[in-house]
């Protein structure tokens, strides 16, 4: 094949429609009626050309948990899903939280070759929010680790939190939290919005203020410190609030909403499937309508999936034993399209704001992000704009099956993903 594509009549970040020639992996040309000599053609009339989507929160499960995810089905995943990259979250078995860890990740993911793995580094040793693992030799590693997480645990201790945000700055970095409170909400056990539904099923509740006094302690701190604070998969109207009057303070904090929260709701929860047990949990319409409105207006800096696949056997149990966690990858854009786009809230400009500008510049990622122009690598998404696509959990490359999505129509498909110029995914095939 070629090393050559042309990509004939894409309307460029929804607007006008233009030719891109994509060659030796930088866009070449972008015009009308470019010269297709010696080029691959992509007929792309009607379909919107995005930046490629950039993920800051994924979980591949490995090492560890190889039978729930690879770094190879997880890239896959991303790549249906218009992702030229992804951040792999730290907390695999072992945890990554040393330097050979991370490039062992970053090599696993350039093995793969569907998107680049930018390994997440942890925040503490093993996750156990005491002693600060080996932050610096991960910033200086090949990995050039630069988003600490101890996601799936809190730092919780605002003495360790603080000792993270003034090391992270020396190199740029950011600490993304996972923000819970373990003593509102108890690890493991807490596991439905806290109100009136978590009395009516008897499930044991997670108040939205055990995410919102973490995310308010985290910008002081990050005001107090000079640092950078990004607010993993906010989920109470709350947190938005506190991150508007952070932001509005000139505070450097970032944060991201994950597709489900925003559109499903606690209701989800009336059957106890433990498909829609998750981390944050899903929580009232009134806080689903305030994230999607602090998304539109910047608040919400980015979406960011929080794939978190999980094996039949870990999810398949009464509601109060099952893992928590949900697919996202393959489905994020559908998502993003039928709550912001279909709604008027974001223009395409604004989804590639969302899905690749903001998070590539949140993760310090080069070669993504870039606006659509001659000379910035070739990492493309076409998306069909009003495709209407009913999930079926069965036809997922991740080789997880918790998808929240199945049986579900969702407005907007991917229809083809560019890695430096190369088809990773075409006509909504993984190549
Ligand atoms: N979101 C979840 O419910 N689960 C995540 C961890 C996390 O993001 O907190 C996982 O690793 O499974
Ligand atoms: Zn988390
Ligand atoms: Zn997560």
């Amino acid at each position: 094949m070629s090393d050559k594509t042309l990509i004939r009549g894409a309307r460029i970040l929804g607007g006008e429609p233009a030719d891109l020639l994509l060659a030796d992996g930088a866009i070449a040309g972008l015009g009308t009626d470019l010269d297709a000599t010696g080029a691959v053609v992509v007929e792309a009339a009607g379909l919107v050309a995005l930046p490629g989507f950039v993920d800051l929160h994924t979980h591949l499960r490995q090492p560890g948990r190889e039978d729930a995810e690879t770094i190879l089905t997880g890239s896959q995943a991303a790549a249906v899903g218009g992702y030229t990259a992804v951040l792999a979250m730290a907390n695999t078995n072992p945890v990554t939280d040393t330097a050979e860890a991370a490039e062992r990740v970053l090599d696993l993911g350039v093995a793969a070759g569907y998107v680049d793995v930018q390994p997440v580094g942890a925040v503490t040793k093993d996750l156990e929010g005491h002693e600060l693992a080996e932050l610096g030799l991960m910033a200086r590693s090949r990995a050039r680790v630069r988003v600490f997480s101890d996601d799936g645990k809190c730092v919780h201790d605002a003495r360790v939190m603080r000792r993270a945000l003034e090391y992270v700055k020396a190199f740029g970095g950011v600490v993304s939290q996972h923000a819970q409170d373990p003593s509102l909400a108890p690890y493991g056990s807490a596991c439905c919005h806290e109100g009136e539904i978590s009395g009516q099923l008897g499930l044991p509740g997670w108040p939205g203020i055990a995410e919102e006094v973490i995310v308010a302690r985290d910008v002081m701190l990050a005001r107090h410190t000079g640092s950078r604070v990004h607010v993993a998969h906010v989920s109470t109207a709350g947190s938005v609030e506190v991150v508007r009057w952070a932001k509005s303070q000139g505070i450097d904090v970032t944060c991201e909403v994950t597709p489900h929260h925003l559109i499903l709701t606690t209701d989800e929860l009336l059957g106890y499937d433990p498909t829609y047990k998750v981390n944050p949990p899903l929580r009232p319409a009134e806080d689903v309508q305030a994230l999607r409105a602090a998304l539109a207006d910047g608040t919400i800096d980015a979406v960011a999936t929080d794939h978190a696949p999980h094996a039949k056997h870990d999810k398949e149990h009464a509601f109060v034993d099952a893992a928590f966690g949900m697919l996202g990858l393959e489905t994020a854009l559908s998502v993003v399209v039928t709550t912001m786009v279909e709604t008027g809230l974001l223009d395409w400009a604004g989804v590639a704001r969302v899905l690749s500008t903001n998070p590539a510049r949140i993760a310090g990622l080069d070669g993504h992000g870039h606006e659509i122009a001659v000379g910035a690598p070739a990492n493309i998404t076409l998306v069909d704009p009003s495709a209407k696509v009913t999930v079926d959990r069965d036809a997922s490359v991740s080789l997880s099956r918790n998808n929240p999505w199945h049986g579900r129509e969702l407005t907007g498909a991917v229809h083809a993903t560019f890695l430096r110029g190369k088809a990773t995914v075409m006509e909504g095939k993984l190549q």
